[in-house]
């Protein structure tokens, strides 16, 4: 036998020792979630599974499409199957499923591989980060998010940021046109969280900023890897345009962060704390240097709320009713006053409004899934899972559900008043996600939510040509309508 053969045989013998373990694995753990859980037919490809479907040069929107129609094909399974090649994704929508991740003292808080994807820019954020870590920073932050005084000093910034927005939206109503009022909100919702989160102005509703488009751009480019298994090698991406075009904008994000955080550091002593503290500032007092980052509080507070405002917005235009009753609550509230800044004890009194947001968020979750890791393998139900699997938590179909909601697809704010609401399971509704790792900032998104479409309710009256038919569910992180959603203002004065 001459040497090359020799070492060719001496290969293929190490590769079979190196990856008998994995395969191993693999083949057992395909085994039993084939026999737990039900794998979607469509699409399905045997090895491959719905890879094909899934990732590649196919479109958000027929990507969210497809991971919709997996999950009706069998709508009565509490979990179905997803294969990614052979990495499966148990794909959880019901509720009483929920409680092992979302439960109080659940094991299972480390979030899925993917979001590993976000690490460069959110670094030491709460969202990604996990065991030690997470919960000290968790337990830094959670006061600022609970202190009254500090929610109240935001309402202060959203007036007057809301005062600049003003102009923008009068000049739409003069026009009278019908318009996609996304870009508009999400400059001032990145205006608002910046200063509130950093204490600083990029005066995103009036220049052009080079630190705006960043943020925008790099998410794209973000949803666009996670499509794109063969990009998830980091050294892979690295050599790729988008890798390029990736780390150039994060460059241009962590410089203008670090500014911020420097210049805060050093007139930290001289800030008028009881006026103009920033949830930045919490950070400052007890964390050390390395680990102070914002960017995460930053990302997840803006996006987020922007997008939940404008899909309010799109239904309230739609319904007209309902309209008509939200508008009845606010001139009560502000005694026909247009005029007038919205304080703490206004936002107190809009329980319609209150209801209207929420079933918003049931049918149009900003947030449509999240993902967790299995941190030990354990049985449920007679079910087998094991550790390492990847957990997704379809919100937007579990807000679905006709057991916990009649009519699911019907617009009804009446479901959120408080003796229904008593009735729910606990895990039917979780558009911030539940438990230990919950949305940090829920109560300031329902304040900052309150504040703008109580101001815009009282100015102008709300129209649509577009039907719920017009909303395409597609996603990047965040929730999206594939097609713009337009509205038309018009003044009240
Ligand atoms: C309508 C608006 C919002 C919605 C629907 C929302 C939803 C969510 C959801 C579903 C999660 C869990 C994510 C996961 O497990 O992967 C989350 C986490 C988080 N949210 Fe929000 N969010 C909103 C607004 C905000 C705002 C305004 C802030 C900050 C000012 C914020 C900060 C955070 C942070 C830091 C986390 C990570 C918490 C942790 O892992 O401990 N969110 N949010």
């Amino acid at each position: 036998m001459t040497p090359i053969y020799l070492i060719i045989i001496l290969i293929i013998i190490s590769s079979i020792v190196y990856l008998y373990k994995p395969i191993r694995k693999l083949i057992q753990q395909k085994t039993i979630y084939s026999s737990c859980f039900k794998t979607p037919k469509s699409d399905y490809i045997p090895i491959f599974g719905h890879l094909f479907s899934l990732a590649g040069q196919i479109s958000k929107r027929e990507h969210y499409q497809h991971f919709l129609k997996y999950c009706r094909e069998y709508s009565n399974e509490p979990i179905i199957c997803i294969w990614f090649f052979l990495w499966p994704f148990l794909v959880f929508r019901r509720v009483d499923y929920l409680e092992i991740f979302l439960a109080a003292g659940s094991k299972h808080l480390t979030k899925s591989p993917d979001y590993t994807l976000l690490d460069d820019w959110l670094k030491t954020g709460l969202l990604i980060t996990s065991g030690k870590k997470w919960k000290t920073r968790r337990r830094i932050i959670t006061p600022s998010f609970h202190n009254s005084s500090l929610l109240a000093n935001c309402i202060g910034i959203f007036n007057e940021q809301l005062n600049i927005g003003l102009k923008h939206f009068q000049t739409l109503a003069n026009q009278q046109v019908e318009t996609d009022l996304y870009p508009l909100i999400s400059a001032w919702t990145l205006d608002v969280i910046c200063e509130t989160a950093m204490g600083k102005t990029v005066r995103a509703q009036t220049e052009e900023s080079e630190y705006v488009k960043a943020v925008v751009r790099i998410t794209e480019l973000i949803t666009l890897r996670m499509r794109s298994p063969w990009l998830w090698p980091r050294t892979i991406f690295k050599l790729s345009a988008q890798g390029r075009e990736h780390d150039r904008l994060l460059k241009i994000i962590h410089k203008f962060t670090r500014q911020v955080i420097e210049d805060r550091i050093a007139n930290f002593s001289s800030i008028d704390v009881r006026h103009r503290m920033a949830f930045l500032d919490t950070l400052i007092a007890k964390m050390n240097d390395e680990q102070i980052s914002i960017d995460d509080v930053q990302e997840e507070g803006h996006d987020t709320t922007a997008t939940a405002i404008n899909f309010a917005l799109f239904m309230i235009a739609l319904h007209q009713d309902i309209q008509q009753h939200l508008f009845e609550e606010i001139q009560s509230i502000f005694q026909n006053d247009n005029e007038r800044a919205c304080t703490l004890d206004d936002v107190q009194q809009m329980n319609y409004l209150e209801c209207v947001i929420k079933e918003t968020l049931r049918l149009l979750p900003s947030v449509p899934m999240i993902g967790r890791e299995i941190q030990e393998t354990f049985q449920y139900d007679g079910k087998t899972f094991l550790k390492g699997t990847t957990v997704v938590i379809f919100i937007y179909e579990i807000h679905r559900d006709p057991q916990h909601f009649p009519e699911p697809e019907k617009f009804d704010p009446d479901r959120f008043l408080p003796e229904l609401t008593q009735q729910r399971h606990p895990y039917a509704y979780i558009p911030f996600s539940a438990g230990s790792r919950n949305c940090i900032g829920q109560r300031f998104a329902l304040l900052e939510e309150k504040v703008f479409l109580s101001t815009i309710i009282r100015r102008f009256h709300l129209t649509t040509s577009q039907t719920y038919n017009d909303f395409v569910p597609t996603e990047q992180i965040i929730l999206r309508s594939d097609n713009a959603l337009k509205v038309k203002l018009i003044s009240r004065a």
